[in-house]
């Protein structure tokens, strides 16, 4: 970070930040010169956006909890995404940054938050991330890590395949950016089983150990899905009604569930087909080359399933365990 300086706050983060901050007239900003990250909050409740800043770049502000959070979330995924697979920035070339150039920033990636009024949602608008309050019962802030990283993915998948946002495409398009959620989280904070869950650190506060979203299991009874929906881990299970730009939110349990199985391994519970895991930076590796090189915007399952095989064979071979594990991951919810 460039001026090292930290940010305190009761942040979902326990303890401290280091975020970067830019400095004019003794006025802090939520602005990194080195990642061109930058965070922009609304006034509460209006539609009025503007430069958040501090005097002495201590952010413990009752409403500067959400701009450390979600300048970290944005600094982290830059990292990931720069150091594990070469990309720089979301659109590959450090940006797309025309919308802080044009709201007094320098040239930044730019989040938003507090946007609107307890509202209970986050999303990748095209150009920036914003993010919601969430009402305190449904969600906490919605600036969590892996909430972040599947937003900044969007953008990036956005820039690459661009999968069409309905329907198998549009859960691929879901599916990616929770697999780069985890991946996210898992990079900053090491794996563990929260690592799979997803939207675990804000979704519903008063309630413990719960998800929006479970790649390890997304049937889980636990699921809030927000409508309490389960989702399917398997195609024979697809949902194919026009809700959800036709389930976008819900199948991508299939593919979530068949990444997971090929970082991780085991046996799926409705197809019995047993899955040797290959490791999350592996099946990381392949997810993301699939992403960038193989797959269109017309891409569906079978398709999907196809470019991580050429992906795997471009990166491990053909005859590769990673290959092999591939197919399998795929056989097993039901694919190919
Ligand atoms: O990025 C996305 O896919 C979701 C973007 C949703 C959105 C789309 C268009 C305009 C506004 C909002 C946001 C997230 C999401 O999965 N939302 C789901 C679940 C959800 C969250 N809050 C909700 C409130 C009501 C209904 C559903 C929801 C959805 O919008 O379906 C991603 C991670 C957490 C929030
Ligand atoms: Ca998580
Ligand atoms: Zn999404």
């Amino acid at each position: 970070y460039d001026n090292l300086q930290t940010a305190q706050g009761t942040s979902l983060y326990s303890g401290t930040v280091t975020i970067g901050t830019s400095v004019s007239a003794s006025k802090y900003y939520p602005e990194d010169l080195t990642r061109k990250v930058g965070t922009f909050t609304y006034a509460n409740g209006t539609s009025t956006v503007y430069r958040i800043a501090d005097t002495d770049d201590v952010w413990n502000g009752s409403d500067q909890r959400v701009v450390v959070d979600a300048h970290f979330g944005a600094s982290m995924v830059y990292d990931y995404f720069k150091t594990v697979h070469g990309r720089n920035g979301i659109d590959g070339a450090g940006g797309p940054t025309a919308y802080a150039a044009a709201n007094g920033g320098a040239g930044l990636i730019s989040s938003i938050v507090r946007y609107s009024t307890a509202y209970n949602n986050a999303f990748w608008d095209g150009t920036k991330m914003t993010y919601g309050d969430g009402d305190g019962s449904t969600f906490a802030p919605l600036v969590s890590l892996d909430i972040a990283a599947h937003e900044m993915t969007h953008g990036v998948t956005q820039y690459e395949a661009n999968l069409t946002y309905q329907n198998e495409s549009g859960a691929l398009n879901e599916s990616w950016s929770d697999v780069f959620g985890a991946l996210v989280e898992r990079y900053v904070y090491g794996e563990s089983t929260d690592t799979w869950k997803i939207g675990e650190d804000c979704y519903t506060p008063g309630t413990s150990g719960d998800a929006l979203r479970y790649m390890d299991d997304p049937h889980d009874a636990s699921n809030g899905g927000y409508t309490s929906n389960d989702d399917p881990d398997h195609y024979s299970e697809r949902y194919t009604g026009t809700s959800d730009n036709g389930g976008v939110h819900i199948n991508s349990g299939i593919p979530n569930h068949a990444f997971y199985l090929l970082a991780k391994g085991g046996t799926h519970h409705l197809s019995g087909v047993a899955v040797t895991g290959i490791g999350a930076d592996d099946a990381g590796k392949i997810w993301y080359k699939a992403l960038a090189d193989y797959m269109t915007a017309s891409t569906n399952f079978a398709g999907a399933r196809q470019a991580t095989l050429s992906a795997a064979s471009a990166l491990f071979g053909g005859s590769s365990a990673q290959y092999t594990s591939t197919q399998s991951a795929w056989c097993a919810v039901g694919v190919g």
